[in-house]
């Protein structure tokens, strides 16, 4: 997987993705409009950039816990994912959790993206599958 991740600006005043940090995971997304999300809503959130993965990778979109934590914004479809394929815009789904409402400003760092492999599988269907220690077991199955 090379590192190169080809970013398209294709809305006026869109920005590039940004690591806030060396060492960061998540390159944060910015939002390329104003929107206000009520209390108990959600709203489609562009970012006015479009992509092209490397081959063999996803982006998965996921919040910004101090969103979160302060006001109660997270995305409605945690994690989001990109797929390798995918040349639309990036849009973000925020959900509004808190008690009040939320303005989204332009160029808010919105989201996280963060880039990853995937392995792509051969679907098998077979009649038996093998045991396991596990089994059918889970859901709270061991134990606190
Ligand atoms: O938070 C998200 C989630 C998805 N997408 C874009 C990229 C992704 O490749 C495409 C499809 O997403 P997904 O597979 O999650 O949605 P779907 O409901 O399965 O739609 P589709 O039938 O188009 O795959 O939508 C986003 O921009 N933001
Ligand atoms: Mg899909």
């Amino acid at each position: 997987m090379n590192d190169q991740l080809k970013v398209k600006l294709i809305k006026e005043d869109a920005k590039l993705p940004q690591y806030a940090n060396p060492g960061d995971a998540g390159l944060d997304l910015f939002s390329v409009e104003e929107k206000i999300i009520k209390p108990g809503e959600f709203e489609l959130i562009s970012t006015g950039i479009s992509l092209e993965l490397p081959p063999g990778t996803e982006a998965q979109v996921r919040p910004r816990s101090g969103l979160a934590l302060k006001h109660g914004i997270t995305l409605l479809n945690s994690p989001g994912t990109i797929d390798e394929g995918y040349r639309g815009e990036v849009k973000v789904m925020l959900i509004n959790h808190g008690k009040k409402e939320f303005k989204v400003e332009k160029h808010m760092r919105i989201a996280q993206m963060v880039v990853a492999p995937v392995t792509r599988m051969n679907v098998i269907e077979v009649e038996e599958i093998s045991d396991s220690v596990r089994g059918e077991g889970g859901f709270g199955s061991t134990g606190w």
